[in-house]
């Protein structure tokens, strides 16, 4: 069961998530009448963007990979009950860069952790206190492009912002692209695939419909 109007961005890094969204908000809050919170994990609010910091700044020894997905699964408990319920419970869409998703294809496949058990630590995370139900996005817009081209458009445009998960090796990344295509072909209904090594305009173009698609 997914929740209506929760919807999530996801990409491998540099898909051009967030520029699509910022331009894509406008025809979001137009189509569906509503008033969209955009927001993003890990974040979202006060402690999960403190671990956001926590989980982009280089450790030296490196954080253990299952700490890794307890700290996320941390943020995004936080995030879901401080942030997406309240929304949705006031007839607000919620519009988040990156989800559970995330976690699946980083921690499950990029870090070769396996996607069920990163499923089942962060089933506790994404439960709804109230009715027990896994809070899940209605629609997911995963933008994909080669991970050489997502790596150079960082490294070209982004040198000061360089975080712990952007210096990975190329197999690590090629891992997590693997595994949203998996997830894509897994949930079809849910996760809608987008060619992002299209130019800006005409990946907005490619989301436009999806969402227009979803309000139908
Ligand atoms: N379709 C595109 N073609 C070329 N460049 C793009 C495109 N979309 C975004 N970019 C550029 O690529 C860089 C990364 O874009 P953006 O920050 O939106 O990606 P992102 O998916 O949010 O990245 P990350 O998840 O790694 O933070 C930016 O400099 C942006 O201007
Ligand atoms: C939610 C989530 C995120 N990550 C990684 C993916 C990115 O490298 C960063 C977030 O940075 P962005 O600039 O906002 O894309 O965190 C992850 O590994 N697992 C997750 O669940």
């Amino acid at each position: 069961m997914t929740t209506p109007n929760f919807i999530s961005f996801e990409g491998p890094e540099g898909a051009g998530k967030t520029t699509v969204i910022q331009a894509a908000l406008p025809e979001i809050e137009r189509i569906s009448q509503k008033k969209v919170l955009l927001t993003r994990e890990p974040g979202g609010n006060k402690m999960a963007e403190a671990i956001r910091d926590l989980l982009k700044a280089q450790t030296n020894p490196a954080i253990d990979p299952w700490t890794e997905v307890f700290l996320l699964a941390a943020s995004r408990r936080e995030h879901v009950v401080q942030t997406i319920l309240p929304a949705l419970s006031k007839d607000q869409v919620v519009v988040s860069d990156r989800y559970l998703d995330s976690s699946l294809a980083y921690q499950g496949g990029g870090r070769g952790l396996g996607q069920s058990a990163v499923q089942e630590i962060n089933d506790f995370a994404i439960a709804d206190p109230k009715t027990k139900q896994p809070v899940l996005p209605a629609l997911t817009i995963y933008l994909d492009l080669p991970v050489e081209i997502g790596l150079e458009r960082i490294f070209q445009n982004r040198t000061d912002k360089i975080d712990r998960m952007d210096k990975e090796d190329v197999l690590f990344h090629q891992k997590v692209r693997a595994t949203y295509l998996d997830l894509a072909k897994e949930n079809p209904e849910r996760i809608k695939v987008v060619d992002a090594s299209q130019s800006k305009a005409d990946v907005l173009k490619d989301v436009k419909a999806i969402i227009a698609e979803y309000w139908r």
